[in-house]
Order: structure tokens, then C-alpha cells, then sequence
């Protein structure tokens, strides 16, 4: 009598065949992910006759077979019983859970879709092995009738089963971009996702066997963290290996394009836009609902500024956080002025409960204030802290609090990712002589953030149904790009050292246009970074 396999969850490919790039056949492809490192694959076709369905199975189950790797049927019993797999999949309106145990019998695996704690506990006391936790983002093979969970979601259901006895995966929109941050926020406490199920990222990839040992290391590498710790702990990696990162990727901004959509106040908004501009990616400014849900689906990433606060803005932004959120994009936030009025208390701390950020960057006054840690604004000027270790923790707990990396300007920069906490020493006194530097700081580390991250040509706006094309690169191994990003506020800050030193540089009004042009300089010769950045990690305890 056989015996229930030992499954590995870690890279778990469920097919989609329309999907594949020209030219690439579904078995050769499979293949290919295979030698990358898929651990678990589910063949699921909804439209095909049960013969057919049978014949394609039973050659998937060649292949799967020998890379000792086991084979799930999406939804059809039958089919799984005609090639023998090692288990089914099925939805929340397929067959019960107790009839496919009937019929496949205690060995083999069963998985099942689940969307809230309710499902999750009803599919754990039913006895399922697996559940497949989703949709975590919008994704272009399913048509959703629920809201996708986002991040949040998942902890939650996850935190919500306790200790019980099943393994699990994401599903849904799961990319290279956004698998750390899945990975590094779901993992809290000793439970964790057991790995991600992933369609399109994989299925429509040129490279599917690279693609797939990218995933997997990222997955394996929070998987083994947090079996260790409870809860991941990340590294201070060699901050010269960050620069040479930095160093890398401006470039890509330029290459890629990356369309940064901007909620900002209306003092910087040319500026904002003109620093995009100048770092190779495409700005737009607007605020109207229904142009935020469409961008939302092209966009590289999201800046939301409530510099000049108005309740149709805010509720805007709002939207635009959770819309882009959905989509898998980042979501930056620059609380300008948070804590220096009654409204806009009132305001940030509704930004704060209702949106989830991929980054919080503000001013010391800011940043000080919403951590409770004494910050005051005066207007949407910064009253800071000389001390360091206070700054630390501000930035440290807020960021811990909030599940993202939180970073703090002014003479010096503090950035944490909730553990780890980096200082950035570049900069020139001449920022704070102009409005709006740490607006700028935003759009840059936006830029950045979205370079990760382009459409592939030709996709329209308002449709949903693009496939991502991850930009396959260093960045794809690299599991601090969330937190990196921060750290090139730094490449603003040497452009301020440069137009600083200019003869032409007279005083702000000068400075504020040197400053672009030498941004637009950086972003065509990088390497003056190598020598200028300079930057410290932290130690704290
Ligand atoms: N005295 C200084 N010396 C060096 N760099 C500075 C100094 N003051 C600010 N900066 C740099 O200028 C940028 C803006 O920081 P700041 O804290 O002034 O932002 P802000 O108050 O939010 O600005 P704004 O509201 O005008 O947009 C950051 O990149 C920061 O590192
Ligand atoms: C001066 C000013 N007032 C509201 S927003 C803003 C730009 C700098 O944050």
C-alpha cells in the first residue's frame, strides 16, 4: 500500500497554459522549472475534455515522476484517480473536502483554497494537508470575486491557526518583486508560510528554470530564518555591497521607465515630477478616483504625499494605497506635517489604520511624533533629535509597528526595516534651505522602488489582465531590496553634496535647479556613488 508522500511546499507551480511564451511547449517548459527547483505542481486546466485532460496528466506525471516531485490534480477526482497523482486540489465550491477523501483514499494529499480564518478552520478540522491562502494580490489568471487578502490578510489567517498541523502556501499575483516582502512580513512568532504557489511569474517567463531557483531561494531563505528564530533576522549586510547595489540599479530606472504615480502636495508637485523625470522614470500626477484604480494596474509604484491635506485628496490616496496594495506595487508615504495640527493627527492616523505602505519616509518631526517619541512640527517644518539612539528607536518601532521600512531625514537619515537600523551621512545644509527636498526624497526612493517593476509593452491601462515582466537581475536574489530602497536617498543626498560644491550655486534658488541636474548627472554616471556614499549600520540592542 502506497504511503502519503513527504511533500516540500517551498516553489509550488500550478500550470496555466496559455500563458507560456512563444514558442515554448508546455512539457519542455515544465521541464525547465523542474531543474529550477519547482517542489510541488498542480496541472489545472478548466477547459479541457476529460480524455485530453487524462492524456496531458498522465505525460505531466512522466516528468514530475522523475524529479521525484509530486503532481496535484486542480479539482477533478477522476482525473487524479486515472494517473494515480499524489493528490487534488479543490476550491471552496468544489467537491467537500470529506468527498475527496472518500474517493482518493487517507495517502494522498489534499489541498484546498481558502480566503478567511473561517475556511482555513474548516478545511484544518476537515483534514486537508495544504491550504492554498489568496488571493494575496490581483492576479491575471483568476477572475476575483473576493478582495485580494493583501500581506495583512494572510498573517492573519496564519495567525489565527496557531499550531495546527497543516502546511501552507500564498497564492495570487506572488512575483519576484513582492516575494520577500510576503515572506518577511507573514513570517511572525515561529509560524510562517510553508511556500508560495505561483502561476504567471513562472508559466510566462522566458527563463523559467532561472526564474524558479530565484523564487526558491528567496523562499528557502525565510523559511530556514524564521525555523531557526521564530521570527526571521536579517542580516547588516556589507554596506559596500549596498552601494554597489545602488550603483547597479540607477541605471535600470532609466532602462526601464517605470511609470511613478504621485498623490503629492501641490507646493513640490513639479518638482516631484521633474525629479522623476530626472532619474529615468515616468511621473504622473493625478487625483481623480477612477484614474487612481487605473493606474493602479500599470503603475511601477505609488508616492502619496498629504503635504497640502483636503478631504477629497486624502480619501484619494486612501483609495490609491489600497487599489496599488492590491496590485502588488509599492506604496510610499511621506506623512508631511503629521503631528502639527489636530486635522492632520486626525489624518495620518487614518493613513496609518487603513493603508498598508511598503515605506514611511518623513522628517525627524514626523517620524518622531507618530512614534510617540516627542517629534514636533512647526508647520511642515522638522523640530528633530540630536540623539541618535532615540532616532534609532523611533524609526525601529514605527517600522516594527507597522510592518515596513521606516526612514527618518534630516542632517542625518535613519532607516529601519523593524530590526535593523542604517544611518545615511550625505547631504548638505542647503536642503533644508529648499521646500520640498524631502518630498523629493520620497520620489526617489519611489523611482527606486519601482524600478523593480515594469509592464510589458503594449499593456493598456485599466487592464487588468497584464502579465508581469519582472526584470530579471541582480535585485531578483538580492532579499533587502525593500529595505535598500531607502538607502538611495543617499544618491538625492550626494547630488546635493555636488550641486553644492557648483560656482554657479549662489544660494537656494540656484541650489533647488543644480540640484536636479546633478540628480539627472548621478542617474547617467553612477559611479561617483562608489566614493561618495557613505553610510553605518547601527548597533543596538
Ligand atoms: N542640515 C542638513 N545637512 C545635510 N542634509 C540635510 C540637512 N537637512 C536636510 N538634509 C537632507 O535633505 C533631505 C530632506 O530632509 P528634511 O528632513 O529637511 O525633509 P523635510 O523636512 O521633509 O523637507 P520638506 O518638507 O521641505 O520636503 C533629506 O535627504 C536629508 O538627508
Ligand atoms: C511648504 C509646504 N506646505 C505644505 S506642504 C509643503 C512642502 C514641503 O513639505
Amino acid at each position: 500500500m502506497s504511503v502519503k508522500p513527504q511533500v516540500d511546499y517551498t516553489l509550488y507551480l500550478v500550470t496555466e497554459r496559455s500563458l507560456l511564451p512563444n514558442g515554448h511547449e508546455f512539457l519542455t517548459h515544465l521541464e525547465s522549472c523542474l531543474k529550477g527547483g519547482v517542489t510541488l505542481v498542480q496541472l489545472r486546466e478548466k477547459n479541457l475534455d476529460t480524455r485530453p485532460f487524462i492524456d496531458l496528466a498522465r505525460k505531466t506525471k512522466e516528468i514530475t515522476q522523475r524529479y521525484n516531485v509530486p503532481l496535484i490534480i486542480n479539482d477533478r477526482v477522476d482525473v487524479a484517480l486515472a494517473v494515480d497523482a499524489e493528490g487534488v486540489h479543490v476550491g471552496q465550491d468544489d467537491m467537500t473536502l470529506a468527498q475527496v477523501r472518500n474517493f482518493i483514499g487517507p495517502n494522498k494529499i489534499i489541498g484546498v483554497s481558502v480566503n478567511n480564518v473561517k475556511e482555513a478552520q474548516d478545511a484544518i478540522s476537515g483534514g486537508a494537508d495544504y491550504l492554498g491562502i489568496g488571493a494575496v494580490w490581483f492576479t491575471s489568471t483568476k477572475k476575483l470575486s473576493k478582495k485580494p487578502l493583501g500581506v495583512d490578510g494572510v498573517q492573519a489567517i496564519l495567525q489565527a491557526m496557531g499550531d495546527a498541523n497543516v502546511q501552507t502556501v500564498a497564492i495570487g499575483g506572488i512575483n519576484q518583486q513582492n516575494t520577500p516582502q510576503l515572506m518577511a512580513k507573514t513570517s511572525v512568532d515561529g509560524r510562517h508560510l510553508d511556500g508560495i504557489a505561483v502561476v504567471s511569474a513562472i508559466m510566462s517567463s522566458t527563463e523559467p528554470e532561472q526564474t524558479c531557483k530565484d523564487f526558491a531561494g528567496v523562499v528557502r531563505h525565510y523559511v530556514n530564518k524564521c525555523a531557526k528564530s521564530g521570527t526571521p533576522i536579517q542580516e547588516q549586510r556589507d554596506t559596500k555591497e549596498m552601494i554597489e547595489n545602488i550603483i547597479k540599479l540607477v541605471p535600470t530606472i532609466r532602462q526601464k521607465g517605470p511609470l511613478v504615480h504621485h498623490i503629492t502636495n501641490n507646493v513640490v508637485i513639479n518638482d516631484n515630477a521633474n525629479a522623476t523625470l530626472a532619474l529615468g522614470a515616468s511621473p504622473i500626477m493625478a487625483t481623480h478616483p477612477e484614474d487612481v484604480k487605473d493606474l493602479a494596474a500599470v503603475n511601477g509604484a505609488m508616492v502619496l504625499n498629504m503635504g497640502t491635506v483636503d478631504e477629497t485628496i486624502t480619501n484619494a490616496m486612501v483609495l490609491a494605497a489600497q487599489e496599488n496594495v492590491t496590485h502588488g506595487n509599492p506604496v510610499i508615504f511621506d506623512p508631511v506635517g503629521a503631528v502639527a495640527t489636530n486635522l492632520r493627527k486626525k489624518v495620518s492616523a487614518r493613513f496609518l489604520q487603513e493603508c498598508e505602505f511598503t515605506v514611511i519616509k518623513g522628517n525627524a518631526g514626523e517620524i518622531l511624533g507618530l512614534a510617540g517619541k516627542g517629534g514636533k512640527s512647526r508647520g511642515v517644518d522638522s523640530v528633530g533629535t540630536d540623539d541618535e539612539s532615540i532616532a534609532a528607536q523611533a524609526v525601529r518601532e514605527l517600522a516594527k509597528k507597522h510592518k515596513c521600512v521606516v526612514g527618518m531625514t534630516g542632517v542625518i537619515d535613519y532607516i529601519s526595516d523593524g530590526q535593523r537600523v542604517i544611518a545615511l551621512e550625505n547631504g548638505h545644509e542647503l536642503m533644508a534651505s529648499i521646500t520640498g527636498s524631502g518630498c523629493m526624497a520620497t520620489t526617489v526612493v519611489g523611482c527606486f522602488a519601482a524600478s523593480k517593476l515594469f509592464r510589458k509593452l503594449g499593456h493598456s491601462i485599466g487592464n487588468h489582465c497584464g502579465v508581469w515582466n519582472v526584470l530579471i537581475s541582480d535585485f531578483c536574489h538580492n532579499i533587502d531590496t525593500v529595505f535598500t530602497d531607502h538607502a538611495f536617498i543617499t544618491t538625492l543626498n550626494i547630488a546635493s553634496e555636488l550641486a553644492a560644491k557648483r560656482e554657479d550655486v549662489q544660494g537656494p534658488g540656484t541650489f533647488r535647479s543644480a540640484l536636479i541636474d546633478e540628480l539627472y548627472k548621478l542617474s547617467k554616471a553612477p559611479e561617483t556613488i562608489r566614493s561618495a556614499a557613505r553610510m553605518r549600520w547601527l548597533d543596538l540592542v
